[in-house]
Parts: structure tokens; sequence; C-alpha cells
């Protein structure tokens, strides 16, 4: 066992007879105390089906972490559910909780001096936020995606959670039965698992797999297929070996190993919560990164997967497909990935994908990189004087890159919802969906319930939606989100007026607000901040700490 045991701070010595006494009524033997503790932090919750299946991953890390000769502690860490809370004021919890996650891990392992965690999560922001606390409490650490859900099925569709927010959109504009409405209700959601397109939660377990923070294959298995048992039992045999070899979160999420994880999330067509994730877990690994690199990385790295929201297949298809390491082979072949990074495996990315194949002939999920979807990237960073910290938006297979139209005001999002469902939103139109921000949601809640209800009343093409909130992975569209400063921190957004003109302009990476700065300049001086809308709890403390959503909504920002 190397010297690192951080253990020994809290079991060696005449001093820490009372801290061992406690570890007794544990079932600890004499021989124990020499065994690394590690932790297992569990995700399983029976709130929402992407966590309801953790618990037989969670008793299958203590079986695999005893074999490897170490002492399990399990502790929870608390999930909401993004599909859930969708909509109501439930979701401003949902990056709150992002927090709340990250928290926990670091609190615990560094509470309990523990050698080593492995954290096991299943909806959105169990990724991030589990990824942050492994690395501010930098013990080594393995990730451990509980998987993705299979399709719901409903006359020869394959279904999932955005087919139900889109059918809203669909029913309401009269293009939908009311018998198919209830059956895709019912029916596109089977049984447990995580969201089954590259959305946020299969967007940031592929990028786990590329960031070198979890097993190869791992981050698309279904959460019902047996393998992620398996995957388990080789993660608790690895995390001891890293134990072992103090091979720290810090050594391998590097700027080299963030810039393989863009890569995959730009090749897979993921979620613009990537973004505002990324640029959290970068703080949280002190790596140099800005909103800027993001861009950088678009324009090398093409779209090659075909996937849901705006392509044709789910996880489970890109799994069978050959998952994660087939996207990293054919973009290590094109130099898109830094191969010499070091992984939680102990070997570098170009050793874990030496044994992968290359793309296979009877699959077009993945295409190659000389025949991609999209040359280049689709999460963009746009600016402009609604936007000078920069904004995200999906960019590619737009009919429509360029709209210019009049602003359509929102300070919320249910009266937004409510204009769209009454078909008093038109094409050409720019909605605009403010005081949603980290501060002025507070907690910068996801928009898929008005955007999903664009795109199934078909406006998706020809309606603008920008806000300082976020997206769900599900949306697409000429969307932008994050616009930052937000509405509640004085940012231009929070000055437009209803039929003001505004520009978004996917080739110019622009987002503009078409009037005169003198003007501008005259509503700003009129303007004040709103209070804040909770004044107790953890969205009043969300409201005070947040960053801007420029630098990934983090709370301990101290500059
Ligand atoms: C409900 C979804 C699709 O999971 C969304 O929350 C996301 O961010 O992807
Ligand atoms: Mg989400």
């Amino acid at each position: 066992m190397s010297s690192n045991r951080r253990s020994r701070n809290i079991t060696e010595g005449v001093a820490r007879a009372p801290n061992r006494s406690m570890y007794y009524a544990m079932g600890y033997q004499e021989g124990d105390f020499r065994k690394p503790m590690v932790g297992v932090a569990n995700g399983h919750s029976t709130i929402t089906p992407c966590n309801s299946g953790l618990q037989r991953l969670a008793d299958a890390a203590v079986e695999g972490l005893k074999a490897a000769g170490a002492n399990p502690q399990i502790f929870g860490t608390p999930t909401i559910s993004d599909g859930m809370a969708m909509g109501t004021e439930g979701m401003k919890y949902s990056l709150v909780s992002r927090e709340v996650i990250s928290d926990c891990v670091e609190t615990c392992v560094g509470g309990q001096w523990m050698d080593g965690v492995m954290v096991i999560g299943g909806c959105d922001k169990n990724m991030p936020g589990g990824m942050m606390g492994m690395l501010r409490a930098n013990v080594p650490a393995i990730y451990i995606y509980g998987g993705t859900i299979l399709p719901g099925k409903y006359k020869g569709q394959d279904l999932n959670i955005v087919s139900v927010f889109e059918a809203v959109g669909q029913f309401s504009a009269g293009k939908m039965s009311e018998e198919d409405f209830c059956e895709i209700e019912r029916r596109a959601i089977p049984g447990s698992g995580s969201c089954g397109g590259m959305y946020t939660a299969n967007t940031m377990s592929s990028s786990f797999e590329a960031l070198g923070m979890s097993l190869p294959y791992s981050s698309t298995m279904a959460n019902v297929e047996d393998e992620v048992v398996g995957n388990v039992k080789q993660a608790a045999a690895v995390l001891v070996d890293a134990v072992k070899a103090d091979l720290k979160p810090r050594d391998i999420v590097t700027k080299e190993a963030i810039e393989n994880a863009v890569a995959v999330i730009m090749a897979t067509g993921g979620s613009t919560n990537a973004v505002l994730h990324y640029l959290a877990i970068a703080h949280a690994a002190e790596v140099d990164w800005t909103i800027d690199d993001f861009e950088r990385l678009r324009r090398k790295v093409p779209v090659i997967c075909d996937l849901k929201p705006s392509g044709r297949y789910l996880a489970i298809d890109l799994h069978r497909a050959g998952g994660i390491p087939a996207v990293m082979k054919e973009l290590l072949k094109h130099g898109l990935l830094h191969g010499d990074c070091m992984t939680i495996t102990g070997r570098t990315v170009a050793q874990n994908l030496a044994e992968v194949p290359e793309l296979r002939a009877d699959q077009d999920v993945i295409r190659p990189v000389t025949d991609p979807l999209y040359a280049e990237g689709h999460l963009a960073i746009l600016k402009g004087n609604l936007s000078p910290e920069g904004c995200v938006a999906k960019i590619t297979g737009l009919k429509n890159p360029v709209i210019t139209g009049p602003a359509r005001v929102f300070d919320d999002e249910q009266s937004a919802l409510a204009a769209i469902m009454a078909g008093k939103i038109q094409a050409g139109d720019v909605m605009v969906l403010r005081y949603l921000g980290p501060k002025g949601g507070p907690g910068m809640p996801e928009m898929l319930a008005p955007t999903g209800a664009l795109i199934g009343q078909g406006l998706g093409e020809s309606v603008g939606l920008i806000t300082d909130g976020r997206f769900s992975g599900g949306t697409w569209g000429m969307v932008v989100g994050h616009v930052a400063p937000e509405a509640h921190a004085g940012g231009t957004i929070a000055l437009v007026h209803e039929g003001d003109s505004i520009t978004i302009d996917a080739h110019r990476l622009l987002l503009q607000l078409n009037v005169s700065d003198e003007e501008i300049a005259r509503r700003r001086a009129a303007w004040t901040a709103p209070p804040p809308r909770y004044t107790r709890g953890v969205l009043a403390k969300f409201f005070k700490n947040a960053s801007s959503a420029s630098t990934g909504a983090v709370l301990d920002r101290l500059e």
C-alpha cells in the first residue's frame, strides 16, 4: 500500500483509539486498518428511473472493492430528475443539485480521510457533480455511469423522453390525436436508465471515458443489462490499483484530457450543458480553461455520430456500433485526440485504444471523419452586444442559420410556454426568456418545455429563442442559451423591449440587439435589479454565490 494512505490520519496511533473503536462497530477486524478505505458514493434513488437501477451497482462495488483488498464505505449522494422537474419551479434545483452532489463527495472523502472513491450516478447533474467532487477531493477515483435507458415503443416508433416534450407541441397544435398523445406519455420511458439520446447524461458519461475517468465502453451501456455490473467489478479492481499507484484525478484531468473530452462531445453532438459543466470541471481541476476553448475545438472536430436529438439514433445504438472507444479510435487516427493522456486504467488513451477495432462497415451510427455529418462541431460560442461574455448554441443542421426578428419578451418560462401553446408565437419571432440565469432563476433552469413545444408545433426552424437560462440536451433548433451577463446581473438581455429587432447569426457567431448604443445606455440607466426570488435555503445560497454562466455558474470562485 503506498505511503499516501490518507486513512492513517484517522486510524493510526494511540490518540486514534477512540476513532478506531467506531470502525469495529462497522465490522472492521484488526487487519482491516492496513487496507485502503474506499468510498462508494451511491446515487441510488427511487426518485427517477435514471437512478433507480443503481443499488445493484453499489452492491457490486462493495463486493469488488473487498475482493480487491479494500474496505468499502458506502455513502449517499442525492439527485433530482430533470425530466420530472422540467417546466416547473422544481427545475430551479437541477443545477443546484450539481453543487450539492459535489459537496457530498468532497465532504465525505475529506471528512473520513478516504484513500479513494468510486462515484456512481445516473441523472444529468450526477456526472458533473461527481466529477467536481472527485477533483476537489483529489484522491484516486473512478466514475461509474449507471447506464442509459432503452427506448420505449409505440406504433413501430422508438420513443424517449424528448418524444413526449415534442408531443406536447404536436398535440397543442392539433397535429396528434389524444390517444396517441396519451400512449406516447405512457410508453416513452420503459424502465431504469438515463435519458436515451445524446442528451446531457449520455453526453457527460461519454465525455468521462474520453477524460480518462471511467472505463472504456462503460458510458453507453444500458442500465438494465448485466454488463454494467461487470463494469463495476472491473472498475473496483482498477481503482484499488490506482490507490496503490497514487494516481489521482488531477494527474488525469489535464488541459489535454479536457480537450479530449470536448472533442468527443463535439463528435457525438452532445448537450449544450457540457459547456457549463466543463467550465466547472476545469475550475475544480484548477485547469486553465475558458469559454473560448470550446470554439477552438469546434472548428477542428467534426460531428461524426448520428444521434438524437437532431440525429436518428440513441446511445444504446452507439454502444452496439462500437461505443465511445470506436469514436475515440476514429478521432485519434485523424490526430483529433491526445493519445498520450493518462487514464484511470493506468494506461494512456492510445494504449487503451490499441485493441479497439476500426469502424465497422455494418453500422451507420458512427461515420468516418472523412465523411462526417457536419465538418465542424455543433456547440458554438456566440458573442455580440447581447452576450459579450459568450453564450451557447447548437448550430449544425439549421435550415435558417441566420434569423433577425422581433423580440417576444418573457420574464419567466411558464408565460413563454403558455404563449407557445396558445399559438401566439409566429414564424420569424425571436423569443427572449430572461431572469432565468444562475442568479435570476435562480438556478439557471433548462428550457426543454418551450423548445420542445416549438419543435412539436413545427416552429423549431423559424422561431429563434434566446435565454440566460439553459437548455436540455434534448433541445435543438435556433436556440441560444447561457446568455451572459444574465438579466439579473444587468446584462443587455434585461434591456430588451417587446418588438426590438434581434439577430441570431450562426455563421458570424453573433447574438445582437439591433438598438443603438445610446438607447441601450439610456435603458441601462433606468434599469434596477429585481429583488432575489428566494431569500433562504439552497436557492438563496446559489443566488448569492453563483458565478456567471460564462465561467460555469460555480459557487467557489474566490476572485
Ligand atoms: C430530460 C433530459 C433530456 O435529460 C434533459 O434534462 C437533458 O439535459 O438532457
Ligand atoms: Mg438536463
